[in-house]
């Protein structure tokens, strides 16, 4: 049976990264997907974005939703402090299993927490089941229409507080526009666009920041 575009990028991460070095990994994912086949990763131009929002932030409890296969996981767990840890969900299962070997072959295992399954089942488990008490920062780039209905769960789950960040991929492609109109008009968060563009194209994107204001 002839192998995924995923299991070819983890592949070729395998061959040409360095077994516990991060940026080598996030280096062979961009040089693939520019020079081999386009996927789905943040990308370095909006990776950029937000390695700075995570520096920013220096988050102690992180969510990610939508590890596709790892690359922002492994982006943002190399910023985070001794301690520090990263929640990434993702629901399809060939993904997860490539995500887990990506992350694992980076060496950041030890702070990334990889739970297969939907974001609209994992989110109320966080605090009980993942000893979640608030989230510190959430990088949102899972289905563009879940964007609202998980920011509202998370919210019901009283999973953030005053100053905790959302940031958003794709506000322009694939589009999130309820999200955007959701957030914008919505008085309980403080919204700032980033422009920038579509991973490893030179079509427009955005990424969209929120603080929660409490
Ligand atoms: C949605 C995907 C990312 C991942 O999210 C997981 N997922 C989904 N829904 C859930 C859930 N409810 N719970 C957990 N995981 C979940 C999935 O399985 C993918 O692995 N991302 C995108 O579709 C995406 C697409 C584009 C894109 C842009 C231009 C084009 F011409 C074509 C595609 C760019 C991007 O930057 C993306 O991020
Ligand atoms: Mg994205």
């Amino acid at each position: 049976m002839n192998q995924s575009k995923e299991q070819r990028i983890l592949n070729y991460v395998l061959q040409n990264a360095v077994r516990g070095d991060p940026c080598s990994v996030i280096d062979a994912i961009d040089t693939y997907c520019s020079q081999k086949e386009w996927a789905m990763n943040v990308g370095n131009e909006k990776g950029l974005i937000l390695d700075k929002t995570v520096e920013e932030i220096n988050p102690s409890v992180a969510l990610e939703l939508g590890t596709y296969c790892g690359y922002s996981a492994v982006r943002i767990a190399r910023l985070l402090k001794a301690g520090a840890r990263l929640l990434t969900v993702e629901f399809n299962p060939e993904f997860a299993a490539i995500a887990k070997q990506m992350i694992e072959f980076a060496g950041v295992q030890d702070k990334v927490t990889l739970i297969e399954g939907p974001s609209e089942e994992i989110i109320p488990q966080l605090k009980k089941k993942y000893e979640v008490d608030t989230l510190d920062f959430v990088f949102v780039d899972h289905w563009k229409d879940r964007y609202t209905p998980d920011t509202i769960l998370l919210q019901e789950c009283s999973l953030l507080r005053k100053g905790s960040v959302l940031l958003a991929d794709n506000i322009i492609v694939p589009g999130a526009p309820e999200f955007v109109n959701y957030i914008r008009n919505n008085p309980r968060f403080q919204c700032t666009n980033y422009p920038s563009h579509l991973e490893y194209m030179k079509v427009q994107d955005a990424m969209e920041k929120a603080v929660f204001l409490g």
